[in-house]
């Protein structure tokens, strides 16, 4: 997981609507083959379609060949309520850009049969061929989408009741008056996002600073539910500096440090994008596959040659990395802890390889 930390939300923003124009363009979408883009409302989104909208007035992007799929709406107002997600989405982002609306989804709150609604909506992402990119927002109680606390892991796409929490955060939209906001919403589930090839998260302002904690430092909990996000290979959580305030200090320095790495190697946002490295798997599974290159699959399943073992000596491992016993945790990227290292199998390998 990447977590990346911006002065303010203003620039969290920023960073947020240029990762996702960077991503299109590298996708280069088709009609036959478009940019399926998972998209929240709330406050905190706002300020990256706002820099989305600008983006396309600009002539620097362009929605044509993307589709859209919407996390959640409430259940029981109408379409046209000005605080339904339906009309979020149209005031905020879909007006002002080229999307298809026929390629626009946003589950309806009003259907006959809710539950086949959300059926129906995970076939259509399915459909859609799954989501490339889920961009998400979060609650102060780290629910994501409208999954709140003690919500399944494992969830999909349903009817959720609220909690109270939640009603009360959401009241502001209701002018503050808790029976205006509808106590029911229908929301994409935990594992929906958790599809997504690649999930972008953005958390602004100290009253997210415990949720995001709980996500950061804190085990992966059905009652944080985007904590899941710890098991995603391709997640990454934007912030502003009041959201990091309960992060132990030595946390914010090591993400910090590792974004400075990964840009002074020249990375800058995308280290690998999931589509690059679906593109590599797809060309490796083609070399194993291939009848003409028997070798090419030898290679692959033979033992690695001595002469590459053999580069790896024991001086060349880190004395840090000596002192770690096999059950001493470290913080590492994408959840590989030391102990998944297996330096020991590794010396035993160095030292029992024949020579070259
Ligand atoms: N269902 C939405 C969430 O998807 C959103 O992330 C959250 C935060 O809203 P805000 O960004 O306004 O804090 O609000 C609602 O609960």
């Amino acid at each position: 997981m990447r977590l990346i930390i911006r002065d303010d939300k203003a620039t969290a923003s920023q960073y947020i609507a240029d990762y996702i124009i960077s991503r299109i363009k590298s996708f280069a979408p088709t009609p036959e083959k478009p940019f399926v883009l998972g998209l929240p409302t709330g406050s905190s989104p706002e300020g990256i379609y706002k820099n989305l909208v600008a983006a396309h007035k600009n002539g620097d992007t362009s929605f044509k060949n993307v589709v859209t799929f919407n996390m959640d709406e409430y259940v029981g107002i109408a379409r046209e309520h000005p605080e339904s997600y339906h009309s979020f989405m149209y005031k905020h982002f879909f007006s002002h850009v080229d999307v298809d609306p026929a390629n626009i989804n946003i589950l309806n709150g009003n259907a006959p049969d809710l539950e086949e609604e959300c059926i129906a909506y995970e076939e259509k992402i399915k459909r859609a061929g799954g989501i490339e990119l889920f961009l998400g927002g979060i609650g102060p109680d780290g629910h994501i989408a409208f999954n709140e606390p003690g919500s399944s892991l494992r969830s999909r796409t349903r009817v959720k009741t609220l909690a109270y929490d939640t009603i009360i955060a959401n009241s502001r939209f209701f002018g503050n008056d808790l029976n205006k906001v509808p106590k029911m919403a229908l929301t994409v589930g935990v594992q929906t996002v958790m599809d997504a090839r690649e999930v972008l998260i953005i958390i602004t302002g100290a009253h997210k600073a415990l949720a995001l904690q709980k996500c950061i430092e804190g085990g992966i909990s059905h009652m944080w539910t985007l904590s899941a996000l710890q098991m995603h290979p391709h997640a990454m959580i934007v912030v502003d500096e009041d959201a990091t305030l309960e992060l132990q200090v030595k946390t914010v320095k090591y993400f910090k440090s590792i974004e400075q790495v990964a840009n002074s190697q020249g990375f800058g946002q995308a280290l690998e994008s999931p589509e690059l490295v679906l593109k590599k798997r797809d060309s490796v599974l083609e070399k194993l596959d291939s009848p003409k290159s028997p070798t090419a699959s030898k290679a692959f399943l033979a033992p690695p040659k001595p002469s590459l073992v053999r580069q790896i000596t024991p001086e060349l491992v880190p004395d840090s990395m000596h002192e770690r016993t096999p059950d001493t945790p470290t913080m590492g990227l994408d959840g590989l802890e030391a102990k998944d290292v297996p330096i020991q199998a590794m010396h035993e390998r160095v030292n029992t390889a024949p020579a070259a």
